[in-house]
């Protein structure tokens, strides 16, 4: 195991306000050469869990095991045991991506020639080289990120934390990221990685943790979490008008919305009246198209977290479509 988190609880106390429950009562970890997949909405707690990982932030109780030592005795070993990108951006000014890079590889101790090698590597398979020598303020938002991973992988400690990695990368790129993310792993590192993107992680971790206002709601591999619902079905719709035009049947089980795309969860035993219920909306030149498919992590996701959806944590997805 090389992270071991026990009933860890952080609670933030604030002048005259309430005191926050960030989080609560977690116990967690973090398996040798697997992919974690930290999911949760906005406030779930999941910063706060990876500051208190790298002996940034105090725990209020419980503690966290690197490496068989405890954070709190020895917070800076923490440190040197993880490779960091953060969910913000890093500020690169003057710097280009060759410079940065470098600078962070030689930071944790590399030889210069493998990180030049490693570096060139990773430059060319996220295909970012045409900006290697382009200054960080002259980047867009994704090579920008791009070149935080690089600094982050670049000479990577035996844990790796990566905060929203895909954010503002493109489809293409995103590939790429997923398959470096999975050989540091080959190469002995284990990740955390933390996301809003269900969909995405789904695909690419071994296992999640679903977090929901300081709450671990879920653990384990996607598929075990996603036998929770697995005599479900998801129907997704192409709506052709304003969600309000459409009415809500009694067999949908939950719902939510993202832009048109409007998502029901039924049980098996409602397809042939859904199918029905769809046609006629399709007729009715209410929806364009629809499509069936088994539930997937997201669907859990949403059920579990009281339906909301997680790419839109304040939108209403249950009781109505006044969204
Ligand atoms: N220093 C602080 N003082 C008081 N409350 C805080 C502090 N840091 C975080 N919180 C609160 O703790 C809760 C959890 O915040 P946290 O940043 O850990 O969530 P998160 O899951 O990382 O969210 P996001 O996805 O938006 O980054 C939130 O309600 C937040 O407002």
């Amino acid at each position: 195991m090389v992270i071991d988190i026990q009933n860890l609880s952080k609670i933030y106390t604030r002048k005259k306000k309430p005191p926050v429950v960030a989080n609560d009562n977690l116990s967690l970890a973090l398996e040798e050469g697997e992919i974690l997949g930290l999911l949760g909405h906005n406030g779930a707690g999941k910063t706060t869990l990876v500051n208190q990982i790298l002996g940034l932030t105090k725990p209020t109780n419980g503690d966290i095991m690197v490496m068989g030592e405890s954070v709190m005795s020895d917070p800076k070993r923490a440190r040197q045991l993880c490779s960091v990108q953060p969910q913000s951006q890093v500020p690169l000014s003057f710097l280009t991506p060759e410079q940065a890079v470098l600078t962070m590889g030689k930071m944790r101790g590399g030889k210069e020639k493998d990180i030049k090698n490693r570096m060139k590597n990773l430059f060319q398979s996220l295909d970012i080289e045409e900006w290697a020598k382009t200054e960080g303020e002259k980047l867009s938002g994704g090579i920008q990120r791009l070149t935080a991973f690089c600094m982050a992988i670049v000479n990577p400690g035996k844990i790796v934390i990566l905060d929203e990695p895909t954010n503002d990368i493109d489809a293409v790129r995103r590939r790429y990221l997923w398959e470096e993310i999975r050989q540091l792993t080959q190469k002995g590192s284990s990740v955390i990685l933390v996301t809003h993107n269900v969909l995405e992680a789904e695909k690419a971790v071994d296992r999640v943790a679903i977090l929901h206002q300081g709450k671990l709601l879920a653990k384990g591999k996607p598929s075990e979490i996603k036998q929770t619902v697995n005599r479900q079905l998801r129907m997704e719709i192409n709506l052709a008008m304003e969600p309000e035009n459409i009415n809500l049947p009694s067999w949908i089980l939950s719902h939510h919305m993202d832009k048109e795309r409007l998502t029901l969860s039924l049980e098996q035993s409602s397809v042939p009246i859904a199918i029905e219920w769809a046609q006629s909306n399709i007729v009715e030149g209410k929806i364009n198209d629809y499509s069936l498919s088994p539930s997937s992590l997201e669907d859990v996701y949403v059920k579990l977290t009281g339906g909301r959806s997680i790419e839109e944590p304040n939108k209403l997805v249950s009781g109505g479509l006044s969204l």
